[in-house]
Parts: C-alpha cells; sequence; structure tokens
C-alpha cells in the first residue's frame, strides 16, 4: 500500500524527516507494510535552499495543494506557532486526514480539542517529538505505564537551555556565546525566548501531565522560572556544595493535588540527572508499582526529533494497514487539584546579598528563623561594593515559607535576595 505525505515545513525537523523516510524507506515500508511517499511540502520562503535530500516531491506555498489533496493521507505540522497550524491541523483532521505534529506550544494549549476533533473524524493524532525531541516518553507513558500510579514525572526537557548551562559550566561560554550555539545547531526554537523562560519546557510539562495523571493543566498553572537570570556565581557555588544546576520541570502529587513547576533546580552530582549534558534531556517517571524509570536521548535537533515523527508515522502506517485508526494518543482522565504553596516542601539554595554592616548577618538569621527556615549549610564571600554574598543550603521548606521571606526582605534595608532555587531529590 502506498500512503501520500503532506509536509507543513521543511526546515530542521521537516528536513529531518525526508531524509530518514529516503534513507530508510525499504525498512520502514517492510516493517509498516506500506510505502510513505512525501507528496507535496509547504513552506514560507520558496526561495530558500533546500539541501541534503533528493527533492522529488514540489515543493508550494499554497497548503490547499496538502488539505485538498486526496492521494494525500497524513499531514505532518512542522512549521510551529499556534494559530496559523491550528488552523491547518484542524482542516486536515476534518478533512479526514490523520496529523502528526511536533508543536507542544499547540498540543498543550488546544490539544483536546484537537483530539475530540481526531476522534470524530477516526483519524490519528499524534505528537511524540512535542515532548524531549527523540526520547519516546509519550508512548512509552501510554502503553508501558497504563496499569501503574504515577507519582511523579521530572526532568530536563528543554535541549537549548541544558545546552547553555552546559556550555557555561563546562567550557566557560556566556550565556549569549552558549544561546548562539544552540540557534546554530538547530535546537532553539525560532524565537528563544521560550526556551530560556521555561515556557517551552513548560508546554512540554503540560503535555506529560495529561499522560501521566490524566489532567488538562494550562499555562498558568504552571510555576515557571526560566534561566536568564541564572549567574556564573549561581552556578561556582552550587558547584561548591556539590550540585549542578539544571532547568527541570517537576510534575508530582503531594496528597490529592498536583504541583507544576519548571525552575532551575539544584541537582546533586551523585543524581543521574547531573550527567545529562548538553541538548539531552532525561525524563524520571516514579510509578507506584515500578518504582523509578529515567529516559535519556536528544531532546533536540533534526535527526533525533524526525525519528520521533517518523514513529509516529509509522503507527499511523500500522494502524491503516490494521484498519484501527482513530484511537485517542492519551486516553488517561481524571480531576486533580492543584498543590497549594504549603504544600510544596523542598530543600532550598538561598542567596542573599547583604550589606557590610554591623549585625547585619543577624539579622538575616533572624528572617529566617522567624518564617521557621533553618539552614544546614552556609557560606559567606567577601564583601564586594559593600555587599557581602551569603549563601545557604536549607532544611526542606514550602514555597509558602519563601513567599514570607521574600516580602521580609523585600520590605527590609541594605539586603536582597539574589537567587532561590529548590534542591531536587
Ligand atoms: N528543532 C528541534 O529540535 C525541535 C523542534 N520541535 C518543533 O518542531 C516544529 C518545527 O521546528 P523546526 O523544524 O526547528 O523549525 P524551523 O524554523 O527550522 O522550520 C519551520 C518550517 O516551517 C515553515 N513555515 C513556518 N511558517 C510557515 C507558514 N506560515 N507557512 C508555511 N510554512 C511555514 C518554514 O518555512 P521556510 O523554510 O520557508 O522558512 C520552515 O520550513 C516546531 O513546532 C518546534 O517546536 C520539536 C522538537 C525539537
Ligand atoms: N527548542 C526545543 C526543541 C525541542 O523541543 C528544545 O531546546 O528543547
Amino acid at each position: 500500500m502506498e500512503i501520500g505525505i503532506g509536509l507543513f515545513g521543511l526546515g530542521t525537523v521537516g528536513s529531518g524527516v525526508v531524509k530518514i523516510l529516503q534513507q530508510n524507506a525499504n525498512q520502514i515500508t517492510q516493517r509498516t507494510g506500506s510505502h510513505l511517499v512525501v507528496r507535496h511540502a509547504v513552506v514560507h520562503n520558496l526561495n530558500k535552499p533546500r539541501t541534503g535530500f533528493t527533492q522529488d516531491f514540489p515543493i508550494t506555498d499554497n497548503p490547499e495543494d496538502i488539505l485538498s489533496n486526496d492521494d494525500i493521507q497524513i499531514v505532518v505540522e512542522v512549521m510551529g506557532g499556534v494559530d496559523y497550524a491550528y488552523d491547518i491541523i484542524k482542516r486536515a483532521l476534518m478533512a479526514k486526514k490523520h496529523v502528526v505534529t511536533a508543536n507542544k506550544d499547540l498540543i498543550a494549549s488546544r490539544g483536546q480539542e484537537l483530539a475530540e476533533l481526531a476522534n470524530q473524524n477516526g483519524v490519528d493524532l499524534y505528537y511524540e517529538a512535542a515532548v524531549a525531541g527523540g526520547v519516546p516518553i509519550l508512548r512509552t507513558l501510554s502503553s508501558s505505564f497504563t496499569a501503574d500510579e504515577i507519582s511523579r514525572v521530572a526532568g530536563i526537557i528543554n535541549g537549548t537551555s541544558n545546552f547553555i548551562l552546559t556550555q557555561m559550566a563546562a567550557n566557560g561560554l556566556t550565556y549569549a556565546e552558549a544561546l548562539k550555539l544552540a540557534q546554530d545547531k538547530g535546537f532553539a526554537e525560532s524565537d528563544p525566548t521560550n526556551d530560556v523562560e521555561g515556557f517551552d519546557a513548560a508546554y512540554k510539562l503540560i503535555i506529560l501531565s495529561n499522560f501521566s495523571f490524566g489532567v488538562q493543566p494550562v499555562m498558568d498553572d504552571v510555576t515557571v522560572t526560566g534561566i536568564a537570570n541564572l549567574t556564573d556565581s549561581d552556578i561556582n557555588d552550587a558547584h561548591g556544595f556539590g550540585y549542578a544546576i539544571k532547568l527541570l520541570g517537576v510534575a508530582q502529587r503531594v496528597g490529592d493535588a498536583l504541583s507544576i513547576e519548571v525552575a532551575p533546580h539544584l541537582v546533586s552530582f551523585n543524581h543521574p540527572l547531573a550527567t545529562v549534558n548538553n541538548e539531552n534531556n532525561a525524563v524520571l517517571v516514579n510509578g507506584e508499582s515500578v518504582g523509578e524509570v529515567m529516559l535519556y536521548g536528544p531532546g533536540a535537533g533534526e535527526m533525533p526529533t524526525a525519528n520521533s515523527v517518523l514513529s509516529d508515522l509509522t503507527n499511523v502506517a500500522t494502524n491503516l494497514a490494521l484498519n484501527t485508526p482513530g484511537r485517542p494518543f492519551n486516553t488517561f482522565n481524571q480531576d486533580l487539584d492543584l498543590a497549594k504553596p504549603s504544600q510544596r516542601v523542598a530543600r532550598r539554595f538561598i542567596v542573599v546579598e547583604v550589606a557590610d554592616t554591623p549585625g547585619a548577618m543577624y539579622s538575616v538569621t533572624g528572617m529566617f528563623a522567624s518564617a521557621k527556615i533553618s539552614f544546614t549549610d552556609l557560606k559567606q564571600t567577601p564583601a564586594k561594593n559593600g555587599f557581602a554574598r551569603l549563601v545557604a543550603l536549607t532544611h526542606a521548606a514550602s514555597d509558602a515559607q519563601l513567599n514570607v521571606i521574600r516580602t521580609t526582605i523585600r520590605n527590609a534595608d541594605g539586603i536582597n535576595l539574589a537567587a532561590e532555587y529548590k534542591i531536587f531529590s
């Protein structure tokens, strides 16, 4: 059987998809029983040179060449962005075409609506590449964890920010140099703000929460802090205490509620997540039955991400061969409340800059004592520009306690809360 594919987007991921389809055509046909053929690609700029594959299909800027083409059964959306991509996918589903996308922004914000539309039209909507690039996490969650109760899903789910942090810590690159390199390598989004401000990871964490806990959070339900304010001094001080700093997405049950957060965390050098470098991602899944599982691999980049798209394409092909398309990618659905600040508890890494005056240190420790936060380790560096840098690790404290400290420090003279991160355990 021959299955026609229409590609929206022929950039980093789209080019990788064409390369794998061409290079591994025989294997794909043997394993799916179908010959997958690109019939058309739609791009933004027709004059851009396209290299690395044989261009044996027309490239246009007219979406109708795909949407109105009866020889195309599967639409692959790898353009990015929300509104236009939504419109294209909606029209494709209504035309009873199966859809594969890598678009986490869209799936996290309007995925449920699109999944219902796919269901109504009896077609597949798959998006394995939307989370953790080449790491096959979504299909693993939907098939291998069907019977287990997940208590936490957590990990490094943005390749660009992990690449930047690795290059700053290991190779001494500046933040700007490392970001530029991540862009050149095709890891970053077209606007990298989402990568470094934590929103890309938050979109992925929303999708992971759909699959792990059956919930449908929106962006406002996720506490998001990116890496843009992280300093060399924070990284060096964390190292001094035996920790790497990693941007983590963490969704975990606390009692009957769910905490969903993206933020830089301190990760002990002894923890496997601390060894995940550059664009690599890793997702830890804690299940009541299985214990802890970690999936690790490239979280961004042309060929790894394209492989996840191919995984979706071959699943659609298999469904077509078996005459079983139209089953939702994720069938888990339940209600969970959002955790309150008092329920979100962790050890902390706190950096306070304090005026170098007699008694100042005493007043800082007094503020933390009043919030019932106690230190496990404390380091003071000599004063610079009249301010000393006080770096502390704490016993477990809740977000509610930290809110008290934030307010107290904001209202005090000669003291500044320079950094505050959770310690992952
Ligand atoms: N890069 C990565 O590592 C990963 C990316 N993703 C996701 O995959 C998707 C694509 O990413 P990526 O390949 O990196 O992006 P690129 O910017 O490299 O490619 C985007 C492609 O879409 C085309 N395009 C953009 N807007 C339009 C439009 N309005 N009409 C027609 N074509 C359009 C562009 O055309 P033209 O070539 O003419 O400019 C280009 O070919 C995004 O959703 C991204 O989040 C997911 C996981 C990893
Ligand atoms: N920009 C993303 C690409 C993959 O989703 C990242 O850096 O992780």
